[in-house]
This record gives structure tokens, C-alpha cells and sequence, in this order.
């Protein structure tokens, strides 16, 4: 399976006190979705502030391991050089310019790329989000949140990223929008585009991506294919708030679940 960002062996500390993750190993396949699960305090952010090199910005350092793109170490590399290389960020709670209207964001997104691109991107956000073409003169603040969310995916597609980073686009969404973003998730995944799904919704997750890793106190803890994770005893039971069916339940682990590279 060819791969577009792999993450080897990442260990991450805080200050002195904080180890967030020690040994993370994981592959993002090349125009897949790759979700990351887990809890609170389990390193989701931290893996996703790595990738796009902000962890400084949090006082956090990379004590062990790499992240690369393609051949390419970006562990090492300062946020803007990695936009550069199209790995883009959705931060979680959106943070898009409330006071800028629905087109300056999109504007603002688009300031690495070419002309050309510009253009093209800008289309393709139009295409995905009708609704961010109807307001593009408003005032983002006054978008509802599934909109805002829209709003701050449109605007990482604007530098026609390689790789797209979401951290919990679902958090504070209604049902109905929820199954929305969902399905335009699996349309930028299906237009080229490989994405790293952070959530704690993981029957969102599970749904939208092709490989899922469940991370625990820093370490992957579970990895493999959605759909089998899904019917994993331990993820249904932690994850997705139910028990394992008996004949999953029945099966030996290791036909279920693989750990990452394991
Ligand atoms: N800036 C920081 N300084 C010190 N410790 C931090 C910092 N950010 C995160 N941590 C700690 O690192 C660990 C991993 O946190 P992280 O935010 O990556 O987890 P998370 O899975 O994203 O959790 P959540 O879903 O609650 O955001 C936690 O123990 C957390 O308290």
C-alpha cells in the first residue's frame, strides 16, 4: 500500500514532567483516511501539532522518532515549510476569522498556492460547500457551526493540500450535520486527497475512514481496518458504547486486530 506520511517510533514530552507519547508508529495511506481514537489526554492533538509542526508553539519537543512525507523529514520543520510541502491543519474549534467574510477565509487559505491553483481550489470548495458560495459575502461569524466547520475545511483545501489534518470536525455538531461532514470527508478522500480524521466520535470515524489506530496514554494501542476494529470487542466496548457480538467476541484477537506494524 503506498503511503504518504509515515510516523516512526514519535516520542513527545512537555516540559520535563509530561511524556505525551512515547513510541508512536503510524502510516497514512496515500489518498486514504486514517482515524485516530482515544480518550482524553490519550496524545490525539499532540500527534496532530507534530505532523504540522505547531508542538513548539505548546512548548512540546520531539525527544525520539520522525515524521516523514514521502522521503521528506518534517519533524523538524516549522509550521509554514509544511503547508508549503501540503500538509494542512484544521485546528479543533475551527478558528476561522469570525470578523472576515465567508470569501476572505477562503482568500486567506489559499495565500501559498498559485494562481492556477487558487482557482481551481476555490472551485472544488464551492462544489463541496454549495453554501459557502451562497454566503461568501457574509460575515463568517454568522454561519452556523456545521457552516463554520465547512468554512475551515474549504479554507485548508484552499492550498490544495497532499494531506489534510481535522481535529474533531464533529465536536459540538448536530446529528444531521455530523453525517454531512462525514460524507464530505469521504469525497475529499475520494478526489485525491489523503486525510488524518482525529475524534472522539468514533462511530463518525469509523464510518468515514479506511484504517483507524486507537491510541492510549500516548501509545497506539489498536490498529488496523476500520471495519474490523469496529467489531472489535475492546473498541466496541470503550468506543462505541456497546458490547461485542458473541461471534466477534468468539474470535481470536489477532485475526481482528493487528498492532501497527506488529
Ligand atoms: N501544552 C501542554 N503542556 C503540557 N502538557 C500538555 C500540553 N498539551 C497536552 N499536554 C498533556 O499531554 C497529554 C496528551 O494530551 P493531548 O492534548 O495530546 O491529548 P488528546 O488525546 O488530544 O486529548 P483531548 O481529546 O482531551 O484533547 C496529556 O497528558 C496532556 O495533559
Amino acid at each position: 500500500m503506498p503511503t504518504v506520511l509515515n510516523v516512526r517510533d514519535l516520542h513527545v514530552r512537555y516540559g520535563r514532567s509530561v511524556a505525551a507519547l512515547h513510541g508512536v508508529d503510524l502510516t497514512v495511506p496515500e489518498d486514504g483516511v486514517l482515524a485516530v481514537l482515544g480518550g482524553n489526554g490519550a496524545g490525539k492533538s499532540t500527534l496532530l501539532r507534530t505532523i504540522s509542526g505547531t508542538l513548539k508553539l505548546h512548548r512540546g519537543v520531539v525527544t525520539r522518532g520522525e515524521v516523514r512525507l514521502g522521503d521528506t523529514r518534517i519533524d523538524r520543520l516549522d509550521p509554514a515549510a509544511i503547508v508549503r510541502l501540503g500538509v494542512v491543519g484544521v485546528p479543533e474549534g475551527r478558528q476561522i476569522f469570525t470578523r472576515m467574510s465567508v470569501e476572505e477565509n477562503l482568500r486567506a487559505g489559499g495565500i501559498s498556492a498559485s494562481a492556477e491553483q487558487r482557482v481551481k481550489a476555490r472551485e472544488r470548495v464551492h462544489e463541496l460547500f454549495p453554501v459557502l458560495a451562497e454566503r461568501a459575502r457574509q460575515r463568517a461569524g454568522l454561519l452556523s457551526g456545521g457552516e463554520q466547520q465547512m468554512l475551515a475545511i474549504g479554507r485548508a483545501l484552499m492550498s490544495a493540500p497532499r494531506v489534510l489534518l481535522l481535529d474533531e470536525p464533529s465536536l459540538g455538531l448536530a446529528p444531521k450535520v455530523v453525517t454531512q461532514i462525514s460524507a464530505i470527508i469521504r469525497e475529499i478522500h475520494a478526489q485525491g486527497t489523503a486525510v488524518v480524521l482525529v475524534e472522539q466520535n468514533a462511530v463518525m470515524a469509523l464510518s468515514v475512514a479506511d484504517h483507524a489506530a486507537v491510541l492510549e496514554v500516548g501509545r497506539v494501542a489498536l490498529a488496523g481496518r476500520s471495519d474490523e476494529l469496529s467489531r472489535s470487542e475492546d473498541v466496541r466496548r470503550l468506543y462505541l458504547g456497546g458490547h461485542a457480538r458473541s461471534e466477534a467476541a468468539a474470535e481470536p484477537r489477532k485475526h481482528v486486530l493487528s498492532r501497527w506494524g506488529g
